[in-house]
């Protein structure tokens, strides 16, 4: 099949044969509507595959300021790459509008799931993110802060469900040192 359209028949075929290939009875009771809630679930969980970050921040409008606004505590919900696990925690997104054009705020988290429903790895993530606010919102300065459990760590292999993996990306005028002390103590301020 052609890379990029998604091909709902063929997840369902391909969950059959894997839980074949587990061992599994895929005509047991159980399992039998599984590959379909599978093909389902899976269209939402990877949709952002066919979502475009231009669409999410096209809706602008002017607040009369230049400073930062930072949105803190997004829930996160991706997927590995390596092992096709979860990782979920928590994005923190802040920028520094240019010419007062901002977006709402809820769509700060729509760009979080854009990058999150995908196929991923945690740094990607964060520096997709980023550059979205750059390229497309022309942020003057933008940081954006991930803090992730990884399933694969956790359910498997090394077995450590405590390790947190935090990543970073900071763009523009927010490399400045006083500038992104700012944004980090808004960020881990107590509650
Ligand atoms: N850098 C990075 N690594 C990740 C991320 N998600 C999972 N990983 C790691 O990707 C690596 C894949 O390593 P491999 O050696 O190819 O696979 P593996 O044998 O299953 O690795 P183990 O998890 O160590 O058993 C593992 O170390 C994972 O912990 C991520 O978002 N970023
Ligand atoms: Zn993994």
């Amino acid at each position: 099949m052609t890379h990029g359209a998604y091909d709902e028949e063929g997840v369902r075929h391909a969950v059959r044969l894997f839980l074949q290939s587990i061992g599994e009875d895929p005509d047991r009771e159980g399992l039998q509507e599984t590959p379909d809630r599978i093909a389902r679930a899976s269209r939402e969980l990877f949709a952002g595959l066919n979502q475009n970050p231009k669409d999410v921040l096209a809706k602008r409008f002017t607040v009369d300021t230049e400073e930062m606004v930072l949105v803190r505590d997004i829930e996160l919900y991706s997927v590995c790459e390596h092992h096709l696990l979860p990782f979920h925690g928590l994005a923190h997104i802040g920028y520094i509008p240019d010419k007062n054009e901002v977006v709402g705020l809820s769509k700060l988290a729509r760009l979080v799931d854009v990058y999150a429903r995908r196929p991923q790895v945690q740094e990607r993530l964060t520096h997709q993110i980023a550059d979205a606010l750059v390229n497309e919102l022309h942020a003057r300065g933008v940081i954006v802060v991930t803090d992730c459990e990884h399933l694969c760590m956790s359910m498997r292999g090394i077995k450590k469900s405590q390790a947190r993996t935090i990543t970073s990306a900071m763009r523009g005028i927010m490399r400045d040192p006083a500038t992104r002390a700012e944004a980090m103590q808004l960020i881990l301020q107590t509650r």
